[in-house]
């Protein structure tokens, strides 16, 4: 008997600026991007933007009359307290943030943030009524092609449980999958490999009650979904979101039709 085709999840595509941009290039970006609104519900994609904290308030208005979600680059783990410098989940979703990333390589890289932060900033989102947009990833790429596959697979599973861990089972998370070496690079990961481990963390969030969306980041743009897109819901933006028609083109691309 043929297997009952398993209803696919909405996909859905954003960027974040990380530090790219100053003030002005990102207002004029925000505004840009507010207007692929419509392309995006044609193409039944949620789509989203992450700009830095200081624009975000301003984004939210330029988003206001849109279907695209804000994002933030980052949280603290505290709604309120002495904790200087730092940015409260319950400001975040004051300020219409809908989606919180959380655990990006750079981040974990340059700032030292760990799984045990990531679980707890991921546990702070949900409180607030938010989703955290959790980054995964393998550190390097291995030479024996064979091992790849397991290898990511096992870095990237502390990953997943810890960040889940924190969370209700019926919360809503999204997974980036983001292999470290894939980031800044010229190209994304192999399809093979992107598609491959994917669906083995799909396997391992199956049971979760609430939705789970499985995202692609690290080097992608016009032409990367389509290959991988028996292993994700989406792509998750860097560099070539910078020239907004890249970013519309992305989204066609992944329309319901295509
Ligand atoms: O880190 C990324 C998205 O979070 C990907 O960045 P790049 O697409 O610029 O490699």
């Amino acid at each position: 008997m043929a297997p009952i085709p398993t209803q696919r999840e909405k996909r859905i595509v954003g960027t974040s600026l990380k530090m790219y941009f100053d003030l002005p290039s990102t207002l004029r970006y925000i505004d840009a991007v507010s207007q692929l609104s419509s392309a995006a519900e044609q193409a039944n994609v949620d789509l989203f933007v992450i700009p830095d904290f200081v624009t975000l308030l301003s984004a939210k208005g330029k988003l206001q009359n849109t279907s695209i979600q804000l994002g933030a680059q980052d949280t603290y783990s505290e709604d309120k307290g002495a904790f200087t410098g730092e940015v409260s989940p319950l400001t975040l979703k004051q300020a219409g943030v809908n989606i919180v990333e959380i655990g990006h390589a750079e981040r974990r890289r340059l700032f030292g943030e760990t799984d045990q932060d990531v679980a707890k900033k991921a546990a702070a989102i949900v409180r607030n009524g938010m989703v955290p947009l959790v980054c995964i990833g393998e550190k390097s790429k291995s030479n024996i092609a064979s091992q790849a596959v397991g290898l990511a697979v096992s870095e990237c599973k502390p990953q997943i449980t810890a960040a889940l861990s924190q969370i209700p089972d019926d919360a809503e998370v999204i997974l980036a999958y983001e292999p470290v070496w894939a980031i800044g690079a010229a190209e994304p990961a192999g399809a093979d490999h992107v598609v491959t481990v994917t669906q083995n963390l799909r396997e391992l969030v199956s049971g979760r009650k609430g939705r789970t969306r499985i995202l692609y980041g690290g080097s992608a743009g016009p032409g990367t979904f389509d290959k991988l897109k028996d292993g994700v819901d989406g792509l998750f933006l860097g560099r070539f979101a910078h020239d907004v028609k890249n970013l519309e083109t992305v989204i066609q691309e992944m329309s319901d039709g295509s």
